[in-house]
């Protein structure tokens, strides 16, 4: 049984590499880049990078959005050719045409966007490309043993026998760098693995990563989570507009320092936790009771205008459902008794929660929320056509103002309105989704419902910190806001109190006098 014989080894050590590790960590480091170049229709999106990353440390790659750290990752992963530069792994030249050269370097990354095939099951994800076989056919048995081994190491608890379409953005995100460790590869590339990761599993994944560290394996680390870097990291790399401006160890510098080299500006501490205390009513937008989702038993729970209310909870606890469900995304078991806006029940459908005012910022934006192959300017007006257009004729002039101005608030990095959202970096389609609501409720009188689900994944720390001044201008105008978010630091920042669920027991709501990471991670769990 080769194939198979090929998988438990190799998974029994990771690294598998120890031997030839220790030789390159003698010399040359495991990667090396030389003048990496790359543009697009003529547009620099990276020139000149030189990086190296040595045997058993985790280098961060930091920037702001569109500084062109995911075009480098491409680069090193063979998914993107260069204009310019050369690539060394472990002291050699390589000329990496495809991600198959990649791999066969040694090179394996976890995109920033999961690269799951949702109607595989979780193990077949995990071993893709890489079957056990038996006379020729797959090994079922042997399958899922090397894949539950590797899970078992990294302590997940996912069921791996599941198709991937019934798991959350989270979960996938664990399974997409099972896959690439189960490629036992010495550079594993993670860009922004924690994103929609909650502090206990991005603890797990970190003391995994220790592991590997100890193994000899270099890990190139991609995060707009400042504290993760400085915590985890032995070194930073800071891109700027496609060009190295920083490349040292993290002992010898500060996070503020790093954060004014990668924005160009200094964020004050003061920008992420000033709270809209004011604008309150007594009048509930929100108001749940007995709503039953899937196995989740929702909160009784309300939320008032110009209030700010969480939802935290373990990796798919039912935060997503929930959101989804008052958005008119998806349907209930039982649907309770639920006001919202001025409707006496859930929305029927999007289309219904729009009409009343009730918007979502979905998660998994790509799947979600994006429109491929429209541009900017098409995906900000997709949700406001109705409010800008006269005798079914779009107004020409007033869309255009209205999406210049959303892409100059939201600070979105783009050629112009017309260039296609899915050339923009990660961080800026999150923008555009943002700023579709936004344009919508620029042309209405009614304060909205706004729906957030991990509203800033992917966001950079500067932008992130306009993004919380947004939702708590919105909130003081008298919006209504419940947000759900892997990142307890968000909630904590943003909330006024936090519904805390599981599917075990009633949930518990924190008020904001109590808030911290450490007392939600203990009413998650
Ligand atoms: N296929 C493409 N066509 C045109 N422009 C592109 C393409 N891919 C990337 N770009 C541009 O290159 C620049 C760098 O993008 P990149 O995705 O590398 O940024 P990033 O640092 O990873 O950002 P983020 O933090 O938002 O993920 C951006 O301005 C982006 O719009």
């Amino acid at each position: 049984m080769p194939g198979s014989t090929a998988a438990s080894s190799s998974l029994s050590d990771p690294g598998g590499l120890d031997t030839a590790t220790a030789r390159i960590a003698a010399g040359a480091p495991l990667l090396r880049v030389r003048g990496a170049g790359k543009s697009f229709a003529g547009t620099a999106a990276l020139t000149g990078v030189d990086l190296d990353l040595r045997a058993g440390e985790m280098l961060a790659l930091v920037g702001a959005n569109g500084a062109g750290k995911s075009t480098l990752v491409k680069i090193i992963c063979g998914a993107v050719m260069p204009d310019a530069g050369t690539l060394e792994v472990g002291g050699r030249t390589v000329h990496l045409r495809t991600v198959a050269d990649a791999l066969a370097a040694g090179i394996a990354v976890a995109h920033q966007q999961v690269a799951i095939i949702r109607q595989l099951t979780g193990a077949e994800n995990i071993m893709l490309g890489r079957e056990p076989l038996h006379g020729g056919l797959i090994d079922r048995r042997a399958l899922t043993a090397a894949a539950q081994e590797l899970a078992d190491r990294f302590d997940v608890r996912i069921d791996l026998s599941c198709e991937c379409d019934t798991l959350s953005l989270g979960e996938l995100k664990i399974l997409d760098i099972l896959k690439a460790l189960a490629t036992t590869p010495r550079i594993l590339i993670l860009d922004e693995p924690t994103a929609s990761l909650t502090l206990a599993e991005t603890q797990r994944l970190f003391a995994f990563l220790a592991d590997l560290k100890q193994r000899g394996i270099g890990i190139l680390f991609i995060s707009h989570h400042m504290n993760e870097v400085f915590a985890q990291c032995d070194r930073v790399v800071v891109l700027k507009d496609g060009r190295k401006v920083h490349d040292g160890d993290l002992a010898d510098t500060t996070l503020p320092a790093v954060v004014r080299l990668m924005v160009g500006r200094t964020i004050e501490e003061t920008d992420w936790t000033s709270h809209a205390v004011i604008g309150k009513s007594d009048d509930d937008v929100i108001s749940i009771r007995g709503l039953r989702i899937g196995r989740l038993g929702v909160p009784d729970l309300t939320v008032r205008r110009g209030e700010v209310v969480g939802v935290a909870g373990v990796l798919g606890a039912g935060q997503t459902e929930l959101l989804e469900c008052l958005a008119g995304a998806a349907r209930p078991v039982d649907p309770g008794q639920v006001r919202l806006a001025d409707l006496g029940r859930l929305p029927r459908n999007v289309a219904d929660a729009v009409d009343h005012g009730i918007y979502l910022v979905a998660d998994d934006r790509l799947r979600k929320a994006i429109f491929r192959g429209l541009s900017v300017e098409e995906n900000i007006l997709a949700g406001s056509l109705a409010q800008i257009s006269r005798h079914g004729f779009v107004q020409g002039r007033t869309a255009m103002a209205s999406v210049r101005t959303i892409i100059e608030r939201l600070r979105v990095k783009c050629s112009g309105p017309h260039q296609e959202v899915l050339q923009l970096s990660g961080g800026n389609q999150q923008k555009v989704i943002f700023g579709r609501w936004l344009a919508r409720i620029g042309s209405g009188a009614t304060p909205p419902v706004l729906l957030l689900d991990n509203p800033t994944e992917g966001v950079d720390v500067g932008s992130k910190a306009e993004l919380y001044a947004l939702i708590s201008d919105l909130a003081r105008q008298g919006a209504a806001i419940l947000i759900a978010s892997a990142e307890f630091s968000e909630l904590i920042t943003l909330c006024d109190r936090v519904y805390c669920i599981t599917h075990s027991r009633t949930a518990v709501c924190v008020p904001r006098t109590e808030l911290s990471e450490d007392r939600l991670l203990l009413e998650v769990n």
